[in-house]
């Protein structure tokens, strides 16, 4: 039996294919886990116990989660990139409208009317006319799953699109339209754009990237849009920019106490990937990447360990290892195996930056607690688990 614990709410479109005989669900309560599957709970203070072995991240972002520690830890962090591109893509195309047409302040006022509706609306609709987008130019800043389809859009839109993205993998490439503008320089997308879209993870990198300086070489009157995460954008600075007029209007899905009730600012409730469509794609997508992991140790979009998958061979057993990526740790291994006499049927070792991932199948041995103990007494292995 795995015990799971779930944060969030999580489609039951994912949890269905947990089977009731194998699997037990709890929701918030983490000491007996072996598995997590959460949206956008915040793990970085929770004391992660012995027996997990996964987090399943129901979305793109892994920033809620201790990623690091959970390498050091052997748990594997799993995402669903891109299952909830389309809903954010979509809420972007709103953000866009929004951060042009003052419709957000429009509906606030119209509902404070009080009488003469009709007469009201004409007489004071003009303080919120704003500009069309065709025609304007859209910077999109990284080219991702999101990013891809927001560029696109653009171009659909009747805008011109300049996209920046110095680590775009050729599948984004590929899938990106002739018609956007690759750049290599943030400073020409500042210069050009009249929209800048921000479709980046927020890592230690990225941490305020939006910050003084760059915001600054925005264009005159351009307009921020922040998708992707809260700690992208510095406030102040954004809020300074607005006040000064050099930034016309931000819209954010990452409302915070300084932003909210700001003019030029547009908070929304963090709704991007909220649609049933997002969130049934990303919880299918990694609760069937959890039970394969739990069950046979295949790995598949995880942001800490490699992919590795290995179809299973009838009357073998099945032994994963988690390592830090340094040299001689198959030989170590296959020592181990060769001292109990146990044949290798298959065998397959990837690594990922600073770890590295084992699938072996072995047979001619029973495997025990104490041939598991022995593998994992060798130096630089992290975990070890039979997976039968
Ligand atoms: N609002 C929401 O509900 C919601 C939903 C999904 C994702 N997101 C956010 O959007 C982000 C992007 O999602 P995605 O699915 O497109 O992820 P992705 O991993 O497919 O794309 C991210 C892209 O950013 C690029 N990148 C990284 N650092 C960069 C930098 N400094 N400059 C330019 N490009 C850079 C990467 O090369 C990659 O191509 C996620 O990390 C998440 O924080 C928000
Ligand atoms: O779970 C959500 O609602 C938001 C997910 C989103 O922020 C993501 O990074 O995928």
């Amino acid at each position: 039996m795995f015990n799971i614990t779930t944060f969030n709410k999580i489609s039951n479109e994912g949890l269905k294919h947990f089977d009731k005989d194998s699997y037990s669900l709890t929701p918030d309560d983490i000491s007996n886990a072996d598995g997590v599957v959460l949206r956008s709970y915040k793990m970085h203070d929770t004391v992660l116990p012995d027996t997990l072995k996964a987090i399943a991240r129901a979305g793109a972002g892994t920033n809620n989660v201790p990623v690091e520690k959970c390498s050091e830890k052997g748990i594997v962090v799993f995402n669903a990139p891109g299952a909830n591109a389309n809903g954010v893509k979509e809420m972007t195309l709103l953000a866009l409208l929004a951060s042009s047409r003052k419709v957000n302040d429009g509906i606030k006022w119209v509902n404070n009317l009080d009488g003469d509706v009709e007469k009201q609306v004409e007489k004071g609709k003009s303080q919120f006319a704003g500009p069309e987008i065709m025609g304007k130019t859209l910077g999109v800043v990284g080219l991702g799953a999101i990013g891809v389809l927001v560029a696109n859009m653009g171009i659909k839109l009747g805008m011109k699109v300049i996209g920046y993205d110095p680590y775009i993998s050729v599948q984004k490439a590929i899938g990106l339209s002739w018609d956007v503008k690759y750049s290599s320089s943030l400073d020409e997308l500042f210069g050009q754009a009249d929209y800048v879209s921000l479709h980046i993870p927020l890592v230690d990198k990225t941490k305020g990237f939006m910050d003084e300086e760059n915001i600054s070489k925005m264009k005159k009157g351009a307009r921020l849009i922040n998708m992707s995460r809260g700690g992208l954008v510095n406030d102040a600075a954004i809020l300074k920019a607005i006040d000064e007029g050099r930034v016309s209007s931000f819209v954010t899905d990452f409302p915070t106490d300084d932003l909210i009730n700001k003019n030029g600012v547009v908070c929304i409730p963090h709704l991007g990937a909220s649609t049933p469509e997002s969130e049934e794609n990303c919880a299918r997508m990694v609760v069937n990447q959890l039970i394969d992991y739990l069950e046979n140790g295949n790995i598949t979009n995880s942001v800490n360990f490699p992919n590795c998958s290995l179809e299973r061979t009838e009357g073998t057993h099945r032994i994963v290892v988690l390592n830090k990526n340094v040299p001689n740790m198959i030989g170590s291994l296959t020592a181990v195996f060769s001292k109990y006499n146990a044949n290798i049927i298959e065998m397959v070792n990837k690594s990922k930056g600073d770890y590295a991932y084992n699938i072996i199948d072995i047979a001619g041995t029973e495997v025990n607690e104490e041939k598991i103990e022995e593998l994992k007494s060798i130096d630089g292995i992290i975990k070890v688990r039979l997976v039968d």
